[in-house]
Order: structure tokens, then C-alpha cells, then sequence
């Protein structure tokens, strides 16, 4: 018999109001460790509300999320971090004068142990301590990701494609157990996606981490995602494996009034792309 799966992350119960707007009104899923997770549904559904909540930077009115079996009432949003909750953001969010390595290094900062003394005297710990960084850094992340021959160079003269790819880096960096990504190809071309689609599937697979991503890509959703979640009106409305919510009416109703989710993906794809490339 399949051992049962066990889940990382609960989301019991979220209600999360902005003045009389409900964005978020009794979401409950739950995310298996080891899956791809996708959470779905068309504009203004409360997806980036769903994510803003599990990472703390929104407190929902009623509700808990669970993670790793803890309760994360109360956690603010850097001790999420440590606790292995990394996310990537819709809009690029690196410093862009500073280079690909140093955007990486600050990822790995929230696990950091020496205090800010020590660091400041440079003790052999710190020492020791930034070089194994460094070396995990250089070895795993960067070759991983493919990116060693842009280490030093700043992410503001990268293409949009990179700088996405750099974001993962750092993400990663954290050493995260879930990877939150905010619509990681959205802004991208059909290769760039491919690119990201493929890293996706392998940080999975060889760094055993769990991805929750929003996307409105339908293509990428369908053939990565183990499990879709639909959002809509700030309810979910579906939840299953992707062909069962793709041929689910009430997905297909709050998405075309009537018609063929996967139709949707170069509708969606333009839209998300023309809004990522005016942003960054
Ligand atoms: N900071 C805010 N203040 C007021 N209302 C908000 C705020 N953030 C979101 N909302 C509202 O909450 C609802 C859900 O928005 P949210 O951004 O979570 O949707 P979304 O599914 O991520 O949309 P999109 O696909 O366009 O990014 C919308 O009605 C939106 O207008």
C-alpha cells in the first residue's frame, strides 16, 4: 500500500477582508510535502492574498496556517523564512546595482548564525562560517542554476529571463523546505519559460523542495503541477489533480463562462507577460 502522503503546509479556514472586500473567505488546502502545488484563478481571486497570508506579510481575520505542523499565528515574515519558507515575488525583487552573487549571499542570510558582533570583529566562525557559505553557494546553487558565467555581473544588465533565475538562486540560498513562486514565468518567452519550467521540475527532484506557485500560464500549470487549487471570488472552488479541475464546469465557468481552460493559456500568457515587462 502507498504510504500516505504528508502535508507541509495547511491552510484552514482563511478569512482575510481589505475594508468591506473579501479577498480571502474560508480557504482551506493543504500542500503534500515533495508536490507541486499550483493555485489558480482569474484576476483579482485572491491568489497573491493566499501567498501574502502563508508568508505573513497579510494576518487573515479567522483561520490558521499550519506549516510543518506549527501553528504560524503570530510569525512575522523572517522567522517564516528560517523556519524554510522562501518566495519569489510577481515583480523582480533583487537589487539591481548589486551582482548576481551578492544578491544570492543574502539569501542565506536568514540562517546566518553568527550575531552581528562577531561578524563585525570577523571571528574564525565568521570566518568559517561565510566560507562554507560561500563554497555551498558557489558549488550547488550557482552551477545548479546555470549561471556561473554571470556571477559578477549586476542584475540590472541581465535579461528579464535571468534576473528570474537569479531570484530562484537567492530563493534557494535560504534553503528552504517550501519555494513560494509568485507567477515564476510570467514576463517570459517561450524558451526562458521552458528554462524555468525545467528548474522548477529539478529543484523538486534533487533538492527535495516543495514548490507552491502561482501562474497563469495554464500549460505550465497542467504539466507540472501534481495538484491545482482554484481560486474565485476569494473561495476555493476546486481542488485536485489537474485534469479533474480542468474539466471541472465551475473552473470552466469562472474563467471563460463557458469554453476550454487550456484555451486560455495564450490569453493569459500575453497578459502576464506584457504586465511583468513594464514592471521590471
Ligand atoms: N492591499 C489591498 N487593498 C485593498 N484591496 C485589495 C488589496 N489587495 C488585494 N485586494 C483585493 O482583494 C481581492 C483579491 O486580490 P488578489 O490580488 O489577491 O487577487 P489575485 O488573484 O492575485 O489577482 P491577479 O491575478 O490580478 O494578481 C481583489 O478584489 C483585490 O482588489
Amino acid at each position: 500500500m502507498k504510504p500516505m502522503a504528508q502535508s507541509i503546509l495547511e491552510v484552514r479556514g482563511v478569512t482575510l477582508a481589505f475594508g468591506g472586500v473579501k479577498a480571502l473567505n474560508d480557504v482551506s488546502f493543504s500542500v503534500e510535502e515533495g508536490s507541486i502545488t499550483s493555485v489558480i484563478g482569474p484576476n483579482g481571486a485572491g491568489k497573491t492574498s493566499v501567498f501574502n497570508t502563508i508568508s505573513g506579510f497579510y494576518t487573515p481575520a479567522s483561520g490558521d496556517i499550519r506549516f510543518c505542523e506549527q501553528s504560524l499565528a503570530g510569525v512575522k515574515p523572517p522567522r517564516r523564512a528560517a523556519l524554510g519558507m522562501a518566495r519569489s515575488f510577481q515583480n523582480i525583487a533583487l537589487f539591481r546595482g548589486m551582482s548576481v552573487l551578492d544578491n544570492i549571499k543574502l539569501g542565506r542570510h536568514c540562517h546566518l548564525k553568527t550575531g552581528p558582533l562577531s561578524a563585525l570583529f570577523y571571528t574564525r566562525s565568521a570566518r568559517r562560517e561565510e566560507e562554507a557559505l560561500r563554497q555551498e553557494i558557489e558549488e550547488r546553487i550557482i552551477d545548479f542554476l546555470e549561471i556561473d558565467h554571470i556571477r559578477k555581473a549586476p542584475v540590472a544588465s541581465l535579461s528579464y529571463g535571468l534576473q528570474k533565475r537569479v531570484e530562484l538562486a537567492r530563493a534557494l540560498a535560504m534553503k528552504p523546505k517550501i519555494l513560494l513562486l509568485d507567477e515564476p514565468v510570467a514576463g517570459m518567452n517561450r524558451e526562458e519559460t521552458e528554462d524555468m519550467a525545467r528548474f522548477i521540475l529539478e529543484v523538486r527532484r534533487e533538492w527535495g523542495v516543495t514548490i507552491l506557485m502561482v501562474e497563469h500560464d495554464m500549460g505550465m500549470v497542467m504539466d507540472l503541477s501534481d495538484h491545482v487549487i482554484v481560486l474565485n471570488f476569494g473561495q476555493v472552488i476546486a481542488d485536485g489533480k489537474p485534469a479533474e479541475v480542468q474539466a471541472n464546469p465551475e473552473v470552466i465557468k469562472a474563467y471563460l463562462g463557458s469554453g476550454d481552460v487550456m484555451a486560455l493559456r495564450a490569453r493569459y500568457k500575453d497578459a502576464a507577460m506584457a504586465r511583468a515587462r513594464s514592471a521590471a
